[in-house]
């Protein structure tokens, strides 16, 4: 199914490709000058030979090392400012394209469960170390050494025939070396990666493979793998060195082909010594982009595929959303009609679901696993795109919504709370710049500020994973204080008291009080019935249908006990 395009796909791409194609252009331009001015020292040598040598004229000498020093001097800026011109180039790419494809990955990751994110920074990184590598200067160079050659015919036809033949028979050992290896190679790496996917994978679960003894056997498994991969290496890495060792040697006899010509025509009087000498550096010229070839016309199929990945994220993966931030709102929320099924599936998880609830409203939301529960949560947060209905605040689409003015919005703590790289501080703050006023309000709410005093360094406490590892439930009150941050108007709590203990429950209530308080709506899904005692109404989601929905005690009371429900509700009965 083909998903909408970045608002902005179209542009972005124009200015990719007119960034790519401006640069390439104008690096060909100084790639021209560069090329003549490598003449240098062949020229020169023809002139000490064909003049200095004849004519014993040290004044000749010196006017030409003069020339050649200048002819040189040009060619080291030109050479220099080449390279920074992909330099520029490459920066340029990744700050047009940074912001907009991780957005677009970050929504397919969300679309499809599995992180797209790492392909689409490998797809970026590749582009740049193609643009500020060599293989873009392949072609660059490559359209010169019909010009080279058309100069060693000039010289002498014999020297431009020579250079075709070794032409030639270099492509054509590039073409059997990479014919040999590429495929065995491709295979080495395919094996390696899997083999580091599947370590990194397994290690992760380092706790149950310790206490449980399955250690020898992982290792034993990798060894094997490893091996396979390590024999595959070996083979591709035998024929590539024989390859490359026989291509040398082919090098060297040309070189010793074209002097070889060169004496004998020095000998019939056919040419000057001078151009023997010169012939031999400008055969080696020519032929060089015929060495990388071979290679670089690799190099731009890889690039060109990492680029059409990164086109096909912005057209078709990323959330058309709004561009232009949507003033805040006092926040009425309403459902209408909501259905989702998983893009590409026939069978829906929500099948139609409208309700509406007013600022101050709390929503318990209630069913057995696999109702749909959290599915819900992600839409009314606008992450997951609706399949038909939608989702609105104050009238405004959430899903549409643009994202840093509706993060401002809303807040969400999600079923498995991950914190990220950074301080105490940076995560309450969203990894903003933090507001140390604001941070405060939040850990105040989330009455989360006693236990964070207690932490090692308090708000500056670094998490991640090599900083402070906190407790299930503590990562779960900081989540919470990430989710209150700011004062949101619609607050999405997914099983926010999975991990808490009777104190965190209790602050959790005073918390959920506190934004009631202040007109917030609150959406909490939990299977604990302790904390529904705080919801103002209840939802019964069954098999993605609401199948009570109501003023708490009116829900409780309409409960059968033969209804296939949660436990949560028959235990609120007795409290209702
Ligand atoms: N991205 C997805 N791809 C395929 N199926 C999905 C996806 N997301 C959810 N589902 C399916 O949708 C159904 C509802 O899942 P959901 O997580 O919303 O249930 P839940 O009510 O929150 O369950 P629990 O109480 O166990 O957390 C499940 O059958 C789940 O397998």
């Amino acid at each position: 199914m083909k998903r909408p395009a970045h608002p902005r796909a179209a542009e972005i791409i124009h200015e990719g490709r007119k960034a790519f194609v401006s640069g390439l252009v104008y690096a060909g331009i100084l790639s021209a000058f560069i090329n003549l001015l490598q003449l240098t020292v062949p020229l020169f040598m023809l002139q000490v030979h064909d003049r200095v040598v004849n004519s014993q004229s040290t004044d000749t000498l010196v006017m030409l090392i003069i020339v050649a020093v200048v002819g040189l001097g040009i060619y080291c800026i030109l050479d220099y400012v080449r390279a920074l011109t992909f330099q520029v180039m490459g920066s340029k790419l990744v700050r047009k394209l940074n912001l907009p494809v991780l957005e677009a990955a970050v929504s397919a990751s969300v679309t499809k469960g599995v992180s797209q994110s790492a392909q689409a920074i490998r797809d970026l990184n590749d582009i740049r170390a193609f643009v500020t590598g060599n293989a873009i200067s392949v072609p660059l160079e490559a359209i010169w050494s019909p010009i080279f050659l058309a100069v060693l015919f000039a010289l002498h036809w014999l020297y431009g025939l020579v250079a075709l033949i070794s032409a030639a028979i270099i492509l054509s050992l590039s073409l059997f070396s990479d014919f040999l290896t590429r495929r065995a190679m491709k295979r080495a790496n395919e094996s390696s990666m899997q083999n580091i996917g599947e370590i990194s994978g397994s290690l992760r679960h380092s706790e149950a493979i310790e206490a449980m003894g399955m250690l020898p056997a992982l290792a034993g498994r990798w060894r094997r793998s490893q091996l396979h991969t390590q024999d595959l290496l070996d083979a591709t890495t035998r024929r590539g060195r024989a390859l490359a060792s026989f291509t040398r040697t082919c090098r060297y006899m040309m070189q010793i082909a074209v002097l070889s010509t060169g004496a004998i025509l020095v000998i019939q009087q056919e040419v000057s010594a001078g151009s023997m000498v010169a012939s031999s550096i400008i055969m080696g010229r020519m032929l060089l982009p015929f060495d990388s070839m071979v290679d670089g016309w690799r190099q731009w199929v890889l690039a060109m595929t990492a680029w059409s990945n990164v086109q096909d994220l912005l057209e078709n993966q990323a959330p058309q959303r709004e561009t232009k931030p949507t003033p805040p709102t006092q926040g009425e929320l309403s459902i209408d009609r909501l259905v989702y099924a998983v893009p590409g599936s026939d069978v829906p998880i929500l099948k139609g679901l409208s309700f509406s609830l007013s600022p101050g409203e709390v929503l318990g939301v209630i069913g057995p696993s696999a109702a749909g529960k959290s599915t819900l949560a992600r839409l009314l947060i606008g992450v997951t795109k609706p399949t038909t209905g939608g989702v609105y605040l104050d009238g405004n689409n959430v899903y549409l919504w643009e994202r840093g003015s509706f993060g401002d919005m809303v807040g969400y703590l999600p079923q498995s709370v991950s914190l990220l790289d950074g301080t105490i501080r940076d995560n309450i703050a969203r990894m903003r710049d933090a507001d140390p006023r604001l941070v405060l309000e939040a850990a105040r709410l989330a009455d989360v500020h006693d236990m964070i005093g207690r932490l090692p360094l308090g708000y500056d406490t670094r998490l991640g994973d090599s900083g402070y590892v906190l407790s299930g439930g503590q990562r779960q009150r900081i989540g919470l204080a990430r989710a209150v941050y700011g004062r949101p108007r619609l607050v999405v709590l997914d099983e926010p008291n999975a991990n808490l203990d009777a104190d965190g429950e209790r602050a959790l209530i005073r918390a959920i009080e506190a934004l009631r308080a202040d007109g917030a709506i609150v959406i909490l899904i939990a299977h604990r019935p302790s904390i529904m005692q705080i919801a103002d109404k209840l939802m019964v989601l069954q098999d993605g249908k609401i199948t009570q929905l109501g003023p708490r005690a009116a829900v409780v009371g309409a409960i059968t006990p033969g209804e296939k429900t949660v436990g949560a509700v028959m235990t609120l009965r007795g409290k209702a």
